[in-house]
């Protein structure tokens, strides 16, 4: 194992003071990191794409495991502090300085990979919504271990009925199993965030036949877009969607938050 410094000496001797700016808040526990590196499994070998590493410490506990990593930073200050990771474990450690939401992850990872993340709110869940949408399935990665605030994790996971429950919900379960992984006290980051966090861990699972994944998206956007509203008054701006609640037998006189993954999947069939 490579025989690197404690990451506050890091942070000293390279000037990484956090910036509210880029969403830093970093982590500094090698038994915490050590508990995320191992969500996905065995990563002996594995390749992992790591966004926001940031001075690196989750990085360290993925090249500890074994990963081959590809870290994308857009703070260029953390550069120097990744490369002295990367010649710690040679070969294994592939640094990108850019904007993760402006990169091809499939094309720059180019086979199956796993996704690891600590990342500011914002970014998290614009990446989130693009690395679940789309209509290819299964995905080129093969499971997402993304640290949210606990309030979005628990948006993320959602029964049907309950008050979190709504457009994340049914983009993260209808096609793919998510879970809450794990919750991580304010304490753990330097500096500590006002809110709590949580991980959430999401695998790919068979997508519904003859379901598009564009259809299902304007479904949720308008039922949820007005969610105190009756269905028969919300989805009549999706064509097709009030007569397709009739066919299926469901009330249109009933709210989204009521209505399972399941029942958006039907419905989205049904229009076609
Ligand atoms: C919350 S910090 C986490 C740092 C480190 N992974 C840790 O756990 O201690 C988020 C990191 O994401 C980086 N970041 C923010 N927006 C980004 C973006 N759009 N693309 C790539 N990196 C980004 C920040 O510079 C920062 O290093």
């Amino acid at each position: 194992m490579a025989d690197l410094p404690p990451l506050r000496e890091v942070i000293a001797k390279h000037g990484l003071s956090a910036s509210k700016a880029l969403g830093q808040n970093f982590l500094f526990d090698a038994q915490l990191l050590d508990r995320i590196a191992a969500l996905p499994g065995d990563l002996q070998d594995r390749p992992v794409l790591e966004i926001g590493p940031g001075p690196g410490g989750l990085t360290r506990a993925l090249l500890k495991a074994g990963a081959r990593v590809t870290a994308i930073e857009m703070d260029r200050r953390c550069l120097p502090a990744l490369d002295d990771l990367a010649q710690a474990y040679p070969g294994q450690l592939r640094v990108i300085e850019g904007d993760a939401l402006k990169i091809d992850h499939n094309e720059l990872m180019g086979e199956p990979f796993a996704i690891v993340a600590n990342l500011p709110y914002n970014v998290g869940t614009a990446l989130f919504t693009r690395w679940l949408g789309g209509e290819g399935w299964p995905p080129q990665w093969t499971s997402l271990t993304l640290m949210f605030q606990l309030e979005v994790a628990q948006r993320i996971v959602a029964a049907t009925g309950s008050g979190a429950y709504g457009r994340l919900a049914v983009l993260a379960q209808w096609r793919s199993d998510a879970k809450l992984a794990m919750k991580v006290h304010r304490s753990a980051f330097t500096p500590p965030p006002k809110v709590m966090s949580a991980i959430v861990h999401v695998t790919p699972a068979e997508m519904p036949d003859g379901v598009s994944a564009r259809i299902l998206e304007r479904l949720t956007e308008a039922a949820f877009g007005q969610r105190r509203k009756m269905l028969r008054q919300s989805l009549k701006a999706v064509p097709g969607a009030v007569e397709a609640l009739e066919a299926l037998g469901i009330d249109p006189q009933r709210r989204a938050e009521t209505l399972a993954v399941g029942d958006f999947v039907a419905l989205a069939r049904a229009i076609g």
